[in-house]
């Protein structure tokens, strides 16, 4: 495993421990915290890191475009964990469309 793929699944690991199902405890944990508040809080938080990366890429501010995603990514790998997905899922589904165009894709659907 690369060490790209391995903080992903560290993180996911870290994630987990904070669920409320294993202890997390909010007044100690940021993560443990938005769990404790429900999907809204941190599916929120998708949303506006989301809007943030959009502002930062409009600027074309790299420094801020590399904050930002990390913040996106992180709060999307709270919402993974929520809902018992790992990130090595993701990157397999990546890796399954690795060398399909997605003009290809896209003609190849049913409805198009
Ligand atoms: N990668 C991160 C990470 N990235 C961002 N953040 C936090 O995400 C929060 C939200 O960022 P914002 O800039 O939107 O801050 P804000 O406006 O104060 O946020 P809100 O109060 O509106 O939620 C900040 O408190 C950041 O510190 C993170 N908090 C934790 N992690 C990782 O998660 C692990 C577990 O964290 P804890 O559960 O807190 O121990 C840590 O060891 C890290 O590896």
């Amino acid at each position: 495993m690369s060490g790209t793929e391995s903080i992903l699944a560290r993180l996911a690991d870290t994630l987990e421990s904070r669920l409320p199902q294993r202890g997390g405890d909010p007044a100690a944990s940021y993560v443990a915290k938005l769990y404790a508040r429900g999907p809204d809080a941190f599916l929120k938080k998708v949303g506006e890191e989301a809007t943030e990366l959009v502002m930062a890429a409009k600027d074309a501010d790299r420094e801020r475009i590399v904050a930002e995603t990390a913040d996106l990514w992180f709060h999307s790998m709270v919402a993974l964990a929520y809902y018992g997905v790992r990130p090595e899922q993701i990157l397999n589904e990546l890796e399954r469309r690795e060398g399909v165009s997605g003009l290809a894709e896209k003609a190849a659907r049913p409805d198009s």
